[in-house]
């Protein structure tokens, strides 16, 4: 096998809107290795989940171009029924919302046995014990009354746990967690993810792991892909790109998080959302309209992911000319940028 287990490109994902097509998903590309673990980060609207749902084969109503080649097979081009054999099986998803990932009317021993059984694993007898098994794998105390129990009768954080229990029930190569601890209260947070990072370094498979949480990037990614607007606008190594990220609206989201020395001051991110898939200018660069201090020279006309340093890309030159002001902050609104001349540059 190729070291890549995950290589994608120039996926497209286009949401049908008034009659027309507009991409959420917009020549995205990336690899992931196994027991690589690429964190997926961004604001709410950037296109996070629109790739997650696109690799697993779930946006069926979407438009899809792009080459997806996992374990050396193009999954575009797979119909229903060999997509449903790796979905669950080779490639699994642990979703944000344990409670919309289960059917309530299921017991959660017939809801692992199932995939295991849709995968062709093992007899009943054997299906079963193996579910309490993984039950028992992923943290459950008395594993065998939770296998008798309904989703409903579980905490959330439990539940958390039933859902991974069935995404690693079939040893998958790839796990996509989306914001697998969004739902979940702090110290529950903690235990989950690092119940996904023995998984994943026991199993060695390779983990796509979609946050807006920089403090779980922080603490669970190898390589972090940063996306706006639906392109990937940084990608680099964990560690560099919280040393030395370039792109303005990575500064922006890093700009945001707290820090010891930073306690009692405001936090500063740049201004506005990720425009709606029809109101998006998508000429040059897609982030200029939230940074209007920043001289148009200093934007391309086209920006693409270009390599600044070993394994670190960055789209447009316009990080080149974006500074932060004298407080270390992003300026809090353009509108204040302007009228203070300081056009945002220390
Ligand atoms: N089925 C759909 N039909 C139309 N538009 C959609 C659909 N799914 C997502 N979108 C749009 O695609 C864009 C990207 O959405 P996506 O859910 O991928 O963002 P995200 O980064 O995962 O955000 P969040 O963190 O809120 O989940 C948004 O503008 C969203 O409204």
């Amino acid at each position: 096998m190729s070291e890549k287990l995950l290589e994608v490109n120039d996926l497209t994902t286009s949401f049908k809107i008034k009659g027309e097509y507009y991409p959420a998903v917009d020549h995205v590309s990336f690899s992931i290795k196994p027991n690589e673990v690429l964190a997926l980060v961004g604001e709410s609207g950037s296109g996070k989940s629109a790739t997650a749902f696109s690799l697993m084969g779930l946006h069926t109503k979407a438009r899809i171009t792009g080459e997806v080649q996992f374990r050396d097979k193009e999954l575009t081009a797979l119909g229903t029924g060999r997509m449903n054999k790796i979905r669950g099986g080779d490639m699994a998803m642990i979703f944000q919302d344990p409670m919309t990932a289960l059917n309530p009317l299921m017991k959660i021993k017939q809801q692992i046995t199932e995939t295991l059984k849709l995968h062709g694993k093992k007899s009943k007898d054997e299906r079963e014990s193996y579910a309490v098994e993984l039950l028992d794998r992923v943290g459950i105390p008395r594993p065998e009354r939770v296998a008798e129990a309904f989703p409903h009768e579980l905490s959330g954080g439990m539940r958390q746990r039933v859902v991974i229990a069935i995404a690693i029930a079939n040893r998958p190569k790839l796990l996509i967690a989306d914001e697998p601890t969004t739902a979940l209260d702090v110290t529950i947070q903690a235990q989950i993810l690092d119940l996904i990072r023995e998984l994943q370094d026991d199993l060695g498979s390779g983990v796509l792991l979609i946050t807006h949480d920089l403090g779980v990037v922080a603490e669970m990614a190898d390589r972090v892909a940063v996306m706006y607007a639906g392109q990937i606008v940084e990608i680099a190594p964990v560690r560099e790109l919280f040393k030395n990220p370039k792109h303005p609206y990575t500064r922006s989201l890093l700009n945001s998080l707290p820090s010891e020395d930073m306690l009692g001051s405001r936090l500063h991110v740049i201004e506005g959302v990720v425009p709606p898939l029809d109101k998006m200018d998508r000429t040059g660069c897609r982030f200029a309209p939230r940074i209007p201090w920043v001289p148009a020279s200093a934007h391309e006309d086209n920006p693409e992911l270009r390599e600044i340093s070993d394994d670190h890309f960055v789209r447009c030159t316009c990080y080149r000319d974006f500074h932060l002001n004298n407080e270390g902050d992003a300026p809090a609104s353009a509108d204040a940028a302007m009228e203070t001349g300081t056009g945002g540059r220390a």
